[in-house]
């Protein structure tokens, strides 16, 4: 059997659109989700990230069906599943969204081959067959069918996890923390299998992770959420080059915060002028975000802005510099080569433009 042959039933309208959703879990109790509206339109996969108690997993729930938002609505493609006005709220077994846990949660007394046929009761025996074994070939795990979910890794058990999710076709996947449990090396090969596989077969996706970096890897869209908002919906480039606030500015990646005044089109900052256009501003606290790849360590007579190195760490591709400027604040430069030392005067030059904000 074709593995194509599984998205035979697959229709395009697989659009989310989540509006103005809130969450609280007690009348009483704070708003845990605030008013949350995003679009993820079909085969695209989105990150959630934030803080630890953010609402990362409340959202994730929301949309499965296993909590009941206080407002808002949930629309997929021309189904309803949630809307607070008109008292839709579809159950999670009809919401036809596959699941895919931190912990797996195979069922221990089944092979690897029926757990994965676990939600294809409905299929012929000849059917049902031929969809595991071409799930089974698509995770790679053909010769481990008749093995127990003890007698597995975790990245087979998780890979089992996925084909059990996306053996009954659903148009929607949401991944809690898939990864976590895994080590480094094994997270990033899984992360890129996974979202290949979901490309290849057009199915959307959301992921709740805490790995900013697996966020940038995957995602189509990253949703950074901060005490039940959502602060910024937006492509991981944009999120890490124009943040939209400064909450997600200190979150996401590593940067320097510098006071800053503006003068027409222009940024005055204590290592030079910038283009506002292109940098990160903060009008309330008057602040611009530096990268510490948008700067460069040059010898002191190279630039007209010096600073002092106070801090180094060697990270084996590249050498982070902390450098205080006259101002006495503080920027993080990265620089290829190790081209200075602790307590050394050096130049500073603005080498790199990120682009224009949108
Ligand atoms: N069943 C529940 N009843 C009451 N409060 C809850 C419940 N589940 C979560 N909360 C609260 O809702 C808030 C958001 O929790 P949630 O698990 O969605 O955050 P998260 O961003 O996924 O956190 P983490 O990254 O630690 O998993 C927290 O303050 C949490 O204590």
């Amino acid at each position: 059997m074709n593995f194509n042959d599984l998205s035979q039933n697959a229709v395009s309208d697989a659009h989310l659109t989540v509006n103005e959703l809130s969450l609280s879990y007690h009348p009483s109790s704070k708003t845990v989700l605030d008013q949350i509206s995003f679009e993820l339109p079909q085969g695209q996969i989105a990150c959630l990230v934030g803080q630890s108690g953010c609402g990362k997993t409340s959202l994730l729930r929301c949309i499965a069906g296993f909590e009941t938002p206080t407002a808002g609505s949930i629309q997929f493609g021309k189904r309803t599943l949630f809307d607070s006005r008109t008292h839709i709220n579809i159950p999670a077994y009809q919401r036809q969204i596959g699941i895919v846990f931190q912990d797996y949660a195979l069922f221990p007394h089944l092979t690897v081959a029926d757990n994965i046929g676990f939600g294809l009761q409905h299929l012929s025996k000849t059917d049902k067959q031929g969809n595991i074994d071409a799930l089974l070939t698509l995770i790679g795990l053909e010769h481990l069918a008749c093995r127990y979910p003890h007698e597995l890794s975790g990245g087979q058990q998780q890979r089992v996890a996925l084909a059990r999710a996306i053996a009954p076709n659903p148009q929607l996947i949401l991944f809690d923390e898939p990864f976590s449990s895994l080590d480094a090396d094994m997270r990033e090969a899984l992360a890129m299998s996974i979202q290949q596989l979901l490309k290849a077969k057009q199915i959307s996706a959301i992921v709740v992770t805490h790995d900013q970096q697996e966020a940038f890897m995957i995602a189509d869209k990253i949703g950074m959420l901060a005490d039940g908002r959502l602060q910024q919906w937006d492509t991981p480039i944009q999120l890490y080059q124009a943040p939209s606030t400064a909450t997600v500015a200190k979150f996401v990646g590593k940067g320097s915060f510098l006071q800053a005044q503006q003068h027409g089109n222009e940024l005055v900052t204590a290592i030079g002028a910038l283009p506002m256009s292109n940098y990160p501003y903060f009008a309330d606290s008057h602040q611009v975000l530096i990268r510490p790849e948008w700067l460069s360590v040059v010898p002191q007579t190279n630039s007209a802005v010096n600073g002092l190195i106070t801090a180094k760490q060697f990270k084996g591709s590249h050498v982070v510099y902390e450098v205080q400027l006259a101002s006495q604040e503080r920027v993080l430069v990265y620089s290829p080569t190790d081209v200075a030392i602790l307590g050394e005067t050096v130049g500073l030059l603005i080498t790199h433009l990120p682009t224009s904000r949108q």
